[in-house]
């Protein structure tokens, strides 16, 4: 039997006359990586801010970790980690005073050797000590991330995670969140890059005009289309894949 870590019914939104979300119904399972997919101004974000207490809705339910948004507010917040589009970095600061503020944050001992660890895992030893505002927006994601893993909460929202990154740095923030998964966390995840949800997602909704429009495991998704007719057409690489093979990279492609 898996538990639902994240249960959200008849979700309304509106701002003064604007209605973002209609009446969204969806549930997440403990440890799913779940997608939501839609448009700019689809209202993907504005779901995170109330599922991660930061919006309140208009009418509807969302529980994350057993816990109700409205009713129980500190318990949705040790919970979860947020990141993405609302970084949580402090620039004046460098990496490891990030981390060790966050493992302060969230109380736990030791918040020296867990900034160590977070620094060796997310490959950010070096410049450790550097403000956090010299980093590359790579290195600055890896950060990100890192913090988001402290304190290792149930649910972790990843809000656009690879927008503007590089198709290197995008890979690597994917293996991340891989490992984060590994580790037991449920991830939420909201993108705009199909391939990122193809790559990542155990289920992928997707919200148009307010409403979920699909919500399923992506071979559920592929077959609600006829199967193509088989073409003879050159496969061209991609622009991702040259990318790859130039830098010498290794990529997701496997050309044996
Ligand atoms: N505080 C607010 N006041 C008024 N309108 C808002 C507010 N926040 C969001 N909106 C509107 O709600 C709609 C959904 O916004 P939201 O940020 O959730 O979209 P999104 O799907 O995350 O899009 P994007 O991919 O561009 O980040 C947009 O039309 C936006 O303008």
């Amino acid at each position: 039997m898996t538990e639902n870590m994240i249960e959200i019914k008849g979700l309304v939104k509106s701002f003064k006359d604007k209605e973002v979300l209609k009446g969204v119904d969806f549930e997440i399972k403990q440890s799913e990586i779940f997608a939501l997919l839609g448009e700019n101004g689809a209202g993907k974000t504005t779901t995170i801010k109330i599922l991660a207490t930061l919006s309140k809705m208009t009418a509807g339910t969302a529980i994350v970790n057993g816990f109700d948004v409205i009713k129980n507010p500190n318990d949705v917040r040790k919970s979860i980690s947020l990141t993405g589009q609302f970084t949580a970095i402090d620039e004046i600061l460098t990496g490891r005073e990030n981390l060790i503020m966050m493992a302060k944050l969230r109380h736990l001992p030791q918040p020296k050797g867990i900034a160590q660890e977070m620094l060796e895992k997310f490959d950010l030893t070096e410049a450790a000590d550097r403000k956090a505002s010299t980093y590359s927006g790579g290195m600055k994601r890896r950060l990100d991330l890192a913090m988001s893993f402290i304190g290792e909460p149930a649910v972790i929202f990843l809000d656009e995670p690879s927008t503007g990154l590089d198709p290197k740095v995008r890979l690597e923030v994917w293996e991340l969140v891989r490992d984060l998964n590994k580790n037991g966390a449920t991830i939420f995840l909201t993108t705009q890059y199909l391939e990122e949800a193809e790559a990542l997602a155990d289920r992928i909704a997707m919200l148009h005009k307010g409403n979920l429009i699909a919500n399923a495991p992506l071979a559920e998704l592929k077959a609600m289309l006829p199967e193509a007719e088989v073409e003879y057409v050159k496969k061209e690489p991609t622009l991702e894949e040259i990318y790859l093979h130039l830098t010498g990279e290794k990529g997701e492609t496997n050309n044996d």
